[in-house]
């Protein structure tokens, strides 16, 4: 038995523990050794009533197409997800690509065009997006996750019938629109998920879904395919990654952010928002209605974001809760991501 060592156990990239040096041996450089560490262990402790509060878990991460700014960040972002999995919670990525289909697109000459923030979808254009998708967004975050070992497993949507989806029309100017190969999820099957969960993987699922007759596949929105599944799997939390710090109250006029929404107040603005929010927001609201107890809009730009929302009380971004969700305490620091008491998440 080691008692009162520096350090239990080194971490397994660490330089070995000098504790046998004879540097370390003087009287003086154990104590040193101790107090310098003193600061990690309190960043630990602070972070025990989330962890205590989010053990056990279903957390859905969408990360946006975005949001992948640069390869630190992607770095970053799978450490977080892997941190998750490690201190007990059960995270589900789900990821976009919006900008890197459309720079493909560009490549083989072919137009983006959207259409109520959704892409019109031939089915030239749906090779596309599932190539790019499934055969690289979704390869690269799986590899960077493995990086940490053994965890991610990637899937579409297509894959043991995760989700079925019909055609999905838009409506612009009050008239619906046909937008081709653009589904509307009608049923999330989460036996495959929970199945890798419970083996302690982590799913990275693209957002393709089968249609029910297995004759094709559709393109769907990553952030409703996110909201989705986390009804589905009536996650604790979905948290969606973006280039922006959250939802502007007056997007483009002012960078003022809502750190607190309710449904309520979420479906009076929800009329009023612009493109890019309104499938993030739709989405929030779905989760939040169906069961999801806090649904999040973060900055994904912002290294380890996800660590900071969930396990600090300087959350960023914008959080949508339920009607009777309870105030946090407004003398709390950051009083929209405050800890977690009763009831709180
Ligand atoms: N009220 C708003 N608050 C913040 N961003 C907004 C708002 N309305 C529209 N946007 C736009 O939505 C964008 C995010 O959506 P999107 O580009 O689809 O991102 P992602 O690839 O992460 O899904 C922002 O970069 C911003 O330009
Ligand atoms: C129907 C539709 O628009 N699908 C999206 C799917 C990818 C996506 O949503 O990516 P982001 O999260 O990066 O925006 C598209 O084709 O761009």
């Amino acid at each position: 038995m080691t008692v009162n060592a520096p350090k239990a156990e080194a971490a397994p990239e660490a330089a070995p523990d000098s504790d046998t040096s004879p540097a370390a041996d003087e009287p003086g450089a154990r104590g040193a050794r101790r107090h310098t560490a003193l600061p990690k262990a309190r960043i630990l402790i602070e972070a025990l009533p989330w962890l205590t509060r989010h053990h056990g878990r279903t957390v859905v991460i969408k990360f946006g197409g975005n949001a992948m700014v640069d390869e630190e960040l992607k770095a970053a972002f799978a450490q977080d997800v892997v941190f998750l999995r490690h201190a007990g919670l059960r995270p589900v990525v789900v990821h976009g690509g919006g900008p890197q289909i459309s720079r493909q697109l560009a490549r083989l000459g072919l137009e983006s065009e959207f259409k109520a923030g959704l892409r019109v979808t031939t089915p030239e254009t749906m090779e596309v997006v599932r190539m790019v998708l499934a055969g690289q967004v979704q390869r690269e975050l799986v590899g960077l996750l493995n990086r940490h070992g053994p965890l991610a497993v990637g899937m579409t949507g297509e894959d043991a019938h995760i989700l079925t989806a019909v055609k999905r029309l838009a409506e612009v100017d009050g008239e619906p629109v046909d937008l081709g190969r653009v589904g509307e999820i009608t049923a999330v099957e989460t036996g495959a998920v929970r199945a890798l969960l419970d083996n302690g993987r982590i799913p990275v699922i693209s957002s393709i879904a089968r249609s029910a007759d297995d004759d094709h596949v559709y393109n769907i929105n990553a952030d409703t395919a996110a909201a989705a599944l986390a009804a589905a799997l009536g996650a604790e939390t979905l948290m969606v990654l973006t280039d922006v710090e959250g939802l502007y109250a007056d997007w483009p006029a002012s960078d003022e952010v809502i750190s607190r929404l309710t449904v309520s107040e979420l479906e009076r603005l929800l009329p009023e928002l612009a493109s890019g929010m309104v499938p993030k927001m739709e989405g929030c609201l779905t989760a939040v209605r169906n069961g999801v107890r806090t649904a999040r809009v973060i900055d994904g730009r912002v290294q380890h974001s996800i660590l900071l929302e969930i396990f600090t009380d300087e959350g960023i971004g914008t959080m949508v809760v339920p009607d009777d969700h309870p105030v946090p305490n407004a003398a709390a620091p950051a009083a929209a991501h405050a800890a977690p008491t009763e009831g709180e998440s």
